[in-house]
């Protein structure tokens, strides 16, 4: 991998640029400790591009322990009234974890998300986003995050399974697609569970 480009996070306001799949995943590399503000994904990336006006503008930094952000949900990703859809709270955790990926100079995809929605998340409201990877095995990557307000609350935690991949993972991706097969989930390979009567 290459030393990346210098990211200056300032949002662009002109409409996505085309760009290759393959300058881009080529630009990505392992963040150099004393790089404390890590670099977007890529500029129209829904969690942290910068040039996507619908996506979160995550700004992403490191710490001894992992990544965090400062981040407030807006009326773009309401959900119940004054609150942030579920969803969009998973699009910010799974972003997040994608940064925990420049500490450790793998590439690697979300293979399974689970998310502890303890509280509501408000809209227009600072929170604080930490993750750090808990684990490693092999190409597996057990990943944890959480979402704490002002007064040190967690409203959200998540853990995260990441798979390591090859960078045709990112260059075939129509291959890759129409490659998987059933069984698709964790529980479809250890089957069912089921509760004793
Ligand atoms: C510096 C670098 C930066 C890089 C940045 C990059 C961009 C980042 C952008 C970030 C944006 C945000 C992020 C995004 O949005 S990433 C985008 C969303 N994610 C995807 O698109 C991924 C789609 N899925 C796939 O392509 C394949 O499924 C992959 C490649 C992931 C794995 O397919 P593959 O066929 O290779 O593997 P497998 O399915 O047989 O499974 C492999 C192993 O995993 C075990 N397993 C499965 N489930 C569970 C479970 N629940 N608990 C415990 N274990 C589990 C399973 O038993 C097996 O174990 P073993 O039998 O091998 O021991």
């Amino acid at each position: 991998m290459t030393e990346h480009t210098p990211n200056t996070n300032t949002p662009e306001t002109a409409g996505p640029e085309p760009f290759e799949a393959e300058d881009w995943i080529r630009t990505f590399a392992v963040a150099p400790p004393e790089h404390v503000d890590l670099p977007p994904h890529h500029p129209h990336c829904l969690g942290c591009g910068p040039a996507n006006p619908h996506g979160h503008q995550l700004r992403v930094r490191r710490d001894a322990h992992g990544v965090y952000a400062h981040h407030s949900f807006d009326s773009r990703h309401v959900g119940a009234p004054a609150i942030a859809h579920g969803g969009a709270v998973a699009t910010v955790l799974d972003d997040l974890f994608g940064f925990l990926l420049y500490t450790v100079g793998e590439l690697a995809v979300t293979r399974h998300l689970a998310i502890d929605y303890l509280a509501p998340v408000l809209l227009d409201t600072p929170y604080t986003l930490r993750s750090h990877i808990h684990s490693r095995a092999g190409r597996k990557l057990h990943l944890r995050a959480t979402i704490e307000n002002n007064h040190a609350h967690v409203v959200t935690t998540a853990t995260a399974l990441f798979l390591i991949v090859d960078i045709d993972h990112f260059l075939t991706p129509r291959h890759n697609a129409s490659a998987a097969t059933a069984p698709t989930t964790h529980e479809d390979q250890q089957g069912p569970q089921m509760d004793s009567p």
